[in-house]
């Protein structure tokens, strides 16, 4: 079992990670780690913070010379803001009169609709927003891409499969969809400001981002995963929640802001005949296949074998410049929400983001299916169980 747990504040010292029940030697560097932060601040629409933070990263348990030994890996993201926040963030108590002059520390009292801000003071009786926002923000989901990083690399070694998402939709900018990004196509869309497959889809996204920011306005979109490369029989049709596309669904329901998922053709397929709906088997050279992708590469709640295809739905960054109206907890009269700067859009993140939470899950299943104290026993595991139904 995979296990992995993720703490720290948007203004803290730094994120944390942990990621439990990985096997043996499977090669990753502090380097890849922050290639694949650099990855999620990439896109265009994202705010200030984006283009002067540095994810610092370090590995802090679990590998030794660029292989895990087996034990939890931990990881450590420095947030470079750190220093301007070092008392208002404090853990240990500040003299008040040292509070007291930073603008920093004033109380937020209006809070932003869409965000956690009013539940989150209301259930863990606060007066003040900034203990929600801090864990609330998306800031968090660096530490994830850390350790997606490292399930990937896992995921690679061990069964070879691939991962790669792109944007399909943003600010209601549909693009086709039809063609489905490889694992070369990675470099491609990490180079396109939106991680869009489609370069005129990607213009129109790139002028409806600068529209939206000339209005004060903030957008949302839809990312869609694909994973190459698969075995079948990755969870399982026996129970709810050993279901793939249950977990996986429900992992990418887990990122800030992601309001929708689907699964394949997911909706459309509910308004699609079933004669026209599923993926027909047939018998070839490369053994038994499927002749098309609608159900996303899941069938049962089990991976088929075919390309796994996952979409998320993104709303749109809640922090939006032409403030929305709140009331503001200090005094109960009506006032617009706490603004401060923010992403006009973060969708390209988002697929970078739900690449890890995939990839997570993925990693997971693998293990559950294959285990393997070792990446190479995991392999031969995996090696033999493809043997054996090489016919079937
Ligand atoms: C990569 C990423 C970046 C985000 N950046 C911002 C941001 O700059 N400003 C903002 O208000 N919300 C941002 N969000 C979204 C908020 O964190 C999110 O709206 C908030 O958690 C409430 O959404 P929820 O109701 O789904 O939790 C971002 C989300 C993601 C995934
Ligand atoms: C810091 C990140 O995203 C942040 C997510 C976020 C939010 O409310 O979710 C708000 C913004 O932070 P701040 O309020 O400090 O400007 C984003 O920059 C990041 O992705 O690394």
């Amino acid at each position: 079992m995979l296990r992995w747990l993720t703490a720290g504040e948007s203004h803290g010292p730094s994120l944390v990670a942990i990621l439990e029940g990985l096997p043996a030697h499977v090669r990753i560097t502090s380097e890849e780690i922050g290639d694949s932060l650099a990855r999620r601040r990439l896109g265009y629409g994202r705010g200030a913070r984006m283009k002067f933070e540095r994810d610092e990263v370090t590995l802090v348990g679990g590998v030794r010379h660029g292989e895990t030994q087996g034990g939890p890996v931990a990881v450590q993201v420095g947030n470079t803001e750190w220093p301007k926040w070092e008392t208002v963030m404090s853990a240990d108590p500040v003299d008040p009169a040292i509070l007291e002059g930073q603008a920093r520390n004033a109380p937020l009292t209006r809070p932003r609709p869409g965000h956690a801000d009013l539940v989150g003071m209301q259930k863990y009786d606060f007066d003040d927003a900034r203990p929600i926002l801090e864990r609330a923000s998306a800031r968090e989901t660096a530490a994830r891409v850390a350790l997606g990083r490292v399930a990937s690399n896992f995921l690679e070694q061990s069964v070879g499969a691939r991962i790669v998402s792109h944007v399909l939709e943003l600010g209601g900018v549909r693009t086709p969809g039809t063609d489905l990004p490889g694992p070369d196509d990675v470099a491609r869309l990490d180079e396109d400001p939106v991680r869009c497959l489609d370069p005129d889809g990607s213009k129109r996204m790139v002028a409806r981002i600068d529209e939206a920011h000339k209005d004060g306005d903030t957008l949302g979109g839809v990312v869609e995963v694909v994973v190459h490369g698969l075995p079948p029989g990755l969870g399982s049709h026996v129970h709810w929640d050993r279901r793939l596309d249950a977990r996986l669904a429900g992992a990418l329901m887990g990122i800030q802001a992601i309001k929708g998922v689907e699964v394949g053709d997911g909706f459309e397929l509910a308004a699609t005949p079933g004669s026209l709906a599923h993926d027909e088997i047939v018998s070839g050279p490369d053994g038994i296949r499927r002749t098309s992708g609608r159900s996303g590469g899941t069938e049962g709640g089990m991976s088929t074998g075919e390309i796994l295809r996952v979409r998320a739905a993104m709303k749109p960054i809640a922090t939006v410049p032409r403030a929305l109206r709140t009331v503001d907890l200090a005094t109960g009269q009506e006032a617009v929400a706490h603004h401060q700067r923010s992403d006009v859009c973060a969708v390209p993140a988002a697929g970078i983001v739900a690449e890890a939470m995939v990839a997570l899950v993925l990693a997971d299943a693998v293990l559950e299916k294959f285990g393997g104290d070792s990446v190479a026993e995991t392999r031969r595991n995996a090696e033999s169980y493809r043997d054996a139904i090489r016919y079937r």
